[in-house]
């Protein structure tokens, strides 16, 4: 298989402004068949313009975005790709089978309508009408909705915002046995815990930019893998921020807290400087790395290290 056969998502340069603001502002992306990507931002960092440019809602206003090698239009009507999308209302009447039968009966090589149903864990809903469920019902309606054509780009839009705990495992176990059967996967979320543990990758997203783009590992280690703290016992922060290792610098309650790639070198600086009163030395969350990624800089950040994209290549 070539590279360009292998690739399901491809945007280049791809920029959707609505007036001022510039929703997606140069996206280069690639996705290969059979990955499982994560699309992980604050609100309003882009993730759904992003995806209603992939699958052909809106156009960019310059560069290019295609699926399977063909603009997006073609491969979504040639039943390549399925989606659940944040906002869809219920279709009045009809019940939940009914709405997945019809949709599986668009698309050339659907599902079995009880598997799609299965997969999405509402086999017991197949008669119940869709306008009378509750969110979390209609939410996973809306995931069969999505399997119903065996699309090989299944593409989510928060897929778990209304779920609760249970139907959250649910829902994960069901889109990976979907993922394991070699189909390409695109959700969008707010939680790093799930990016993390359900996606091979993660891009991060911010102001209509991708600021980062690797597993949870590399995302990480991009953003500075050790967080140093320790008493300022009232001295200064003058010098700290040019340690090595060092790419951050936050005072919180009378503490440095040091962002550091190299913490054994900059707790070595530290202690020659004797500033090791109550010193600790602690892993980076995802949630650390992921507001440092997307923080906007500060005062006390050397400006040349928070302004600089923390871009992790895969391959
Ligand atoms: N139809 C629109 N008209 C004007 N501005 C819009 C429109 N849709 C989105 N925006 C703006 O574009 C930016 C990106 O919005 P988008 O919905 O893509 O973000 P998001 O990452 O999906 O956010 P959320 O996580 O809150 O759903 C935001 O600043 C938003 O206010």
């Amino acid at each position: 298989m070539t590279q360009t056969e292998n690739t399901a998502v491809s945007f280049t340069g791809a920029v959707k402004t609505y007036g001022e603001v510039r929703a997606v502002d140069g996206i280069d992306l690639e996705i290969a068949r059979g990955e499982t990507v994560a699309l992980l931002g604050r609100n309003g960092a882009g993730k759904s313009t992003t995806i209603a440019l992939l699958l052909g809602l809106l156009e960019p206003d310059t560069g290019t975005v295609a699926l399977f090698g063909a603009p997006p239009e073609r491969s979504v009507r040639a039943g390549r790709v399925g989606a659940m999308l944040q906002e869809a209302r219920a279709v009045p009447r009809v019940t939940v089978g009914e709405l997945v039968s019809f949709v599986a009966s668009r698309y050339p090589a659907p599902l079995p309508v009880a598997q799609a149903l299965e997969l999405a864990g509402i086999a017991e809903l197949t008669g119940r009408r869709v306008d009378r469920l509750s969110g979390g019902q209609l939410q996973r309606v809306r995931f069969a909705v999505a399997l119903a054509g065996n699309p090989a780009l299944l593409v989510l839009d928060e897929p778990t915002a209304a779920l609760d705990v249970e139907a959250r495992h649910a829902f994960w176990d069901s889109m990976r046995a979907y993922a394991h059967r070699g189909h390409t996967v695109l959700f969008s979320t707010h939680y790093l815990e799930e990016a993390d543990a359900h996606a091979d990758r993660i891009v991060v997203v911010d102001r209509g930019r991708i600021v980062a783009d690797g597993t949870g590992e590399e995302l990480r280690r991009a953003a500075g893998g050790n967080l140093v703290s320790f008493d300022l016992a009232g001295q200064g922060t003058d010098g700290l921020a040019l340690l090595p290792g060092v790419r951050s610098v936050e005072v919180l309650g009378g503490r440095a807290r040091l962002r550091t790639d190299d913490s054994d070198a900059t707790v070595i600086a530290l202690a020659g400087l004797g500033a090791i009163r109550g010193l600790e030395v602690v892993r980076a969350s995802l949630d650390d790395a992921f507001l440092a990624l997307t923080s906007r800089p500060t005062e006390t950040s050397p400006p040349s290290e928070t302004s600089r994209p923390s871009k992790v290549e895969l391959v």
